[in-house]
């Protein structure tokens, strides 16, 4: 794997790497203001390949528009280009998955673990009432601080209205995309349902050895009532989680449903969600400049939503070996 360009990023002292992903090495820096963040520099393998740097172009963008307490919040970023980076709020605690698997059993206490995931369906409430799909909703691109949840990884985000690519990740892709057909906040649900699975008893409805057997799993299989693999979990948690993993995806409840179950759950009265107004959609730079919430003046100009790499819908597409269920095939 080569790495990254830039080396340097104006504004910023960059410190030690974080992790790298399948696109980016993610780097701790400092701004000039003193504030630790997280910034996301591509690879150059990424930059190399015009779908790839288009994604990471599409995540900057939709970071930097996008304003919710439970999304990941990005300060400055340049798109395009040999310089492009993304810097956004920096989780010394690491990702949902890094968090997990430090808990004895992979478990967190039950109200812990519904506070995330409430979290979690507030930040797909609201991208939902956008008219955006994340399509990449695990626990791997899940942020935590101090017990809340805030949701990252906007690269394979698109407005329903603009189209976009269909992919996801397949432990967590919905039957429908399996098939090859389109996403929708109802297969953002559906991975929700997988996560709630996971954080409320500690294991995933749906496995499988090789793509094949996890295509069937999610296609075929129903899930056992999360309430019979703990019994601690709310009648009407446990069976709007596995509403979430109904096949068919109109028989799926919304995020807010499961917002306000989860609420309930924990003794609070859920209130109404409301939104803030999209931030002005930061402008088309070119390479080298930069657009950010305490950078340059930002235009109105529309969002062109960015295509990913499709999701392999037939097994004969699916990847015979090295196989990652928690990635896409992305280059
Ligand atoms: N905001 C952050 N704060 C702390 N650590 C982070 C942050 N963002 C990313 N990391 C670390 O960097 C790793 C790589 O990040 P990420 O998975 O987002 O990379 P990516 O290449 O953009 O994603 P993908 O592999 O889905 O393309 C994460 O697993 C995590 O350990």
């Amino acid at each position: 794997m080569t790495e990254p360009t830039p080396i340097s990023i104006p504004g910023y002292t960059l410190l030690q790497a974080l992790g790298r992903g399948n696109t980016s090495l993610v780097r701790l820096g400092v701004g000039a203001d003193g504030r630790e963040v997280a910034l996301k520099i591509p690879l150059a393998e990424t930059l190399a390949v015009h779908e790839a740097a288009e994604r990471f172009g599409n995540e900057v963008r939709l970071t930097l528009q996008f304003r919710h307490p439970h999304l990941v919040p990005g300060y400055a970023g340049t798109p395009f280009g040999p310089l492009s980076f993304l810097a956004i709020r920096y989780y010394p605690e690491g990702a949902l998955n890094e968090h997990l698997a430090r808990q004895p059993g992979r478990m967190l206490p039950l109200q812990d673990s519904m506070r995330l995931l409430a979290d979690i369906a507030s930040a797909l409430t609201y991208l939902h009432h956008l008219g955006a799909v994340h399509q990449d909703v695990k626990t791997q691109n899940v942020y935590v601080s101090e017990g809340r949840a805030s949701l990252g990884d906007l690269g394979n985000t698109y407005f329903t209205s603009q189209g976009g690519k269909v992919s996801g990740s397949p432990f967590y892709m919905a039957p429908e995309i399996y098939h090859g057909e389109g996403s929708s906040g109802a297969s953002d649900v559906y991975s929700l349902g997988i996560m709630m699975y996971e954080l409320l008893c500690g294991q995933r409805p749906f496995t499988g050895n090789t793509y094949e057997e996890l295509m069937v799993a999610h296609m075929t299989r129903f899930p056992q009532p999360l309430i019979h693999l703990n019994p601690q979990v709310a009648r009407n948690v446990s069976r709007l989680a596995e509403l979430a993993l109904a096949k068919r995806p109109h028989d799926r409840p919304t995020a807010d449903a499961i917002r306000r179950a989860l609420l309930t759950a924990m003794g609070e009265t859920p209130q109404d969600e409301r939104f803030h107004e999209l931030e002005d959609a930061p402008p088309v730079l070119e390479a080298g400049q930069r657009a950010g919430r305490h950078g340059m003046a930002t235009p109105r100009v529309p969002l062109q939503p960015t295509p990913s790499v499709p999701a392999p819908a037939k097994a004969s597409e699916a990847p015979a070996k090295g196989w990652n269920p928690f990635k896409r095939a992305k280059k």
